[in-house]
């Protein structure tokens, strides 16, 4: 048995835990990932947005039309933007792990931790144990029990987002499984590119989180990109000649099919406490499989703290930045703790159009008891979107009559996840509707404007 102050079961977030204020302890960094650094860096957040910007500039001549400019049909080479995407990114993660392994203090497991008591864990051949220890483990694909989706896994025609983006080529025809943030990312990415792009779901409209105008309209534009089969249930996938094909039922009990050559599953994301044979530390998790934590983080069991996806229902690596943060500070100064406030949780979905939204939906918010002022502001309704020619973006701000303050925002267009910053920050620092709109400078003709209007529309008190 290894004894060590700390483990870190983890290399994503977990590992920008370890910095020099833990040069004095010893250290167990643990993870199994195929590459180093967690899934934001290699298979989630970072490449995903670098394949979007491509896929944003792919679709720009048809922007660009609408005000009269006419640009080349645009075209863009999978395999070279792939390779220099993770001709990036792979050094960074190697540079990452290689750093790691020389770490004095720190000592690199790239293997499977699994808890056997309380305070230790099988890694390898070793066991290993620490007073504290911290559980940074993520979260997987989760693969539904569909008939014949294993197969099409075992053909290589089915993939997650953890392969997908490394394919070898273009697929002429991609069908999408899955209506959330993954599959409509990939849906933009892949549509762009040229693949002619089927999405399935279940529900009648895509992001059917969001406030319902923006899953509507985001529901809308993208049909007039994809093919789109909403309220379908998979009723069969087979796999003959390179082709694979979805059977499904509609909800008036008829069934359609879709041909294709290559599957993605984006139907969600599980915690991975369960690999980790976290019951056998006495961690208490929920029924969702979510390891249990109390606002500074700490799990059922003294000295056991988690953080990220594998304790937060968020799934956002700006959360799991901000746990990683509290944890390290209770880690060194449990004296003193620092506390997970309840500060609005902001998302943003990279699609075309961009979707951004933080607090409360519009539905959530009425069905919370509170009396409830909303106002809607098109992008076409000031200069800017005139400029554009703009036709289905939009601003919709939700709030509170009797504080005058905002609940909860809502954009969709572009620069969707930039707009909606200030009205992340007004939420965070409780400021009002009418400072917030008339206590600062908007830039005219910015397309910031469609911020003010849209808290102008509240009419919750102007000022001048
Ligand atoms: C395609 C995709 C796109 C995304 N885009 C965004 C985005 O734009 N913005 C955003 O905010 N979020 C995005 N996310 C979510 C974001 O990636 C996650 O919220 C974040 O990476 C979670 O970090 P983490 O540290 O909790 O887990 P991870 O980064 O997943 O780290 C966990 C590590 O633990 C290792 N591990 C697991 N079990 C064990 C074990 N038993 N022993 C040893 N090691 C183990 C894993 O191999 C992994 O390396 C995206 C996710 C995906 C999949
Ligand atoms: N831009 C971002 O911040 C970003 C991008 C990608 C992923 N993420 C994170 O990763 C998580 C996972 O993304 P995701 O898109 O896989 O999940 P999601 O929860 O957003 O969407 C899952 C989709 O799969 C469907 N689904 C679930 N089970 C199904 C089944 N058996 N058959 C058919 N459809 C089924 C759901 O109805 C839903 O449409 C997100 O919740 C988010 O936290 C964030």
């Amino acid at each position: 048995m290894r004894a060590f102050d700390l483990i870190v079961i983890g290399a994503g977030s977990g590992n920008s835990i370890i910095d020099e204020r833990f040069a004095h302890q010893r250290v167990a960094l643990l993870d199994n990932g195929r590459r180093f650094g967690g899934t934001c860096l290699n298979y989630g957040c970072i490449p995903t947005k670098m394949f979007v910007l491509p896929a944003d500039y792919l679709t720009s001549p048809a922007d660009a039309a609408r005000v009269g400019v006419h640009l080349d049909a645009a075209s863009a080479d999978w395999a070279q933007v792939r390779d220099r995407i993770f001709g990036r990114i792979d050094p960074i993660s190697d540079a990452g792990r290689d750093w790691r392994a020389e770490s004095p203090n720190v000592t690199l497991f790239r293997e499977t931790g699994r808890f056997i008591g309380p305070k230790t864990l099988r890694v390898g051949d070793e066991e290993i144990t620490a007073d504290k220890i911290v559980i940074a483990a993520g979260s997987r694909a989760v693969i539904p029990p569909l008939p014949g989706l294993s197969a099409a896994f075992e053909a290589g025609l089915a993939h997650t987002s953890d392969t997908i983006m490394r394919i070898g080529s273009l697929p002429p025809r991609i069908t999408i499984l899955g209506t959330g943030y993954i599959g409509s990312e990939f849906a933009h990415v892949f549509s762009a590119f040229g693949s002619s792009v089927t999405m399935i779901g279940r529900s009648a409209r895509v992001l059917g989180r969001e406030d319902e105008a923006i899953a509507e309209r985001y529901t809308s534009v993208l049909a007039e990109a994809i093919d789109l089969r909403l309220e379908r249930d998979i009723t069969d996938i087979s796999v003959a000649d390179g082709v694979v094909t979805v059977t499904m039922r509609r909800r008036d009990g008829s069934v359609d099919a879709v041909e294709s050559d290559l599957l993605l599953v984006a139907t969600g994301r599980t915690p991975n406490g369960d690999t980790l044979d976290v019951q056998a530390s006495g961690v208490a998790m929920d029924a969702a499989g979510f390891i249990l934590v109390d606002d500074q983080q700490r799990t059922s069991v003294p000295g056991i703290w988690a953080l990220g996806d594998v304790s937060s229902p968020w799934m956002l690596k700006h959360v799991a930045n901000h746990e990683a943060r509290i944890v390290a500070h209770n880690l060194l100064d449990p004296q003193h703790p620092a506390r997970r406030d309840d500060r609005p949780v902001p998302h943003a979905v990279f699609g075309h159009p961009q979707v951004a939204s933080v607090g409360l939906t519009e539905r959530e918010a009425r069905e919370g008891g509170l009396d409830v002022v909303v106002a809607v502001q098109d992008y076409a309704g000031t200069a800017y979107g005139w400029a554009m020619e703009d036709r289905d973006s939009f601003v919709k701000v939700v709030a509170d009559r009797r504080t005058g303050r905002l609940v909860g925002a809502h954009v969709i267009g572009p620069q969707a996840s930039v707009l909606i910053q200030p009205l992340i920050q007004a939420m965070s620092f409780s400021l009002s509707v009418s400072e917030m709109a008339r206590g600062q400078f908007w830039i005219h003709p910015a397309l910031t404007e469609v911020v003010e209007n849209a808290l102008l529309g509240l009419g919750l008190g102007e000022g001048q």
